[in-house]
């Protein structure tokens, strides 16, 4: 089928092996493991997964060192050129931290680690990570984190929405973020930043309160999108 997707590792990554699985299980390709220090990409990737975690163990701020590691620096250059990225938690949090996408990922606003399965609504149906979802659908998809707090100025948040950058809302407040914004595409709709970990989610519930293929659902558009086109 040719779908080449990759996935970061860093010192502190913990949900890289979940999004190698979630790829391989929808895409049915393997997918290549990259190491933080690596200064070159593999050649011809279709697409990068930064994962979830708590890269360089969090320290300065989530994110910060991980956007700063040699590979970010050949990420930050593969997405200029248009190959899709997806930052799931950690992975959205070094997508702001290295300039990819706009605004801060705070510490939550309740000051505790958040760690359920939260409600999200589809607002962006058009990129290649929502183009099966409906407008409003809701989505049931786990989180586990301590900074997603999603921040921007006024001005910047009301561009994103303008140019439909907001891909998921929270359906309730989660965390404190402004606008209960969950995901946040880049201009032109390849990159995208989420706290909820779709790769959680791609297997039948075994209880209401576990899973859920609503994850699946995400990694199927993509895959959908970047092998047809
Ligand atoms: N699951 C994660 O990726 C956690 C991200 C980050 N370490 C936080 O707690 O906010």
């Amino acid at each position: 089928m040719g779908f080449k997707a990759g996935v970061i590792t860093f010192p502190g990554s913990n949900c890289d092996r979940d999004m190698a699985v979630a790829l391989e299980a929808v895409s049915g390709e393997p997918a290549i493991r990259i190491w933080h220090g690596d200064a070159d990409l593999p050649d011809g990737l279709d697409f990068i997964a930064l994962p979830g975690g708590f890269s360089y163990g969090d320290y300065l701020r989530s994110g910060a060192m991980a956007a700063r590691s040699p590979v970010l620096r050949a990420v930050v250059s593969a997405a200029n050129r248009g190959v899709p990225v997806l930052g799931v938690c950690n992975g959205f949090q070094v997508l702001t931290e290295s300039g990819l996408l706009p605004g801060a990922l705070m510490r939550n606003a309740g000051q505790t680690f958040v760690c359920r399965t939260v409600d999200l609504e589809v607002v962006n149906t058009t990129s290649i990570y929502t183009s099966g979802f409906e407008q409003g659908q809701n989505l049931r998809i786990p989180v586990a984190h301590h900074d997603g707090n999603y921040f921007a100025d006024e001005a910047t948040l009301d561009a994103l929405e303008g140019d439909g950058r907001v891909a998921f809302r929270y359906t309730d407040d989660v965390n404190g973020s402004r606008r209960n914004i969950a995901g946040v595409l880049s201009a032109n709709g390849r990159v995208l930043g989420m706290m909820p970990h779709p790769e959680r989610a791609i297997e039948p519930a075994s209880h209401p309160s576990l899973g859920g293929e609503d994850g699946r659902a995400l990694f199927e558009n993509v895959i959908n999108s970047l092998v047809a086109a």
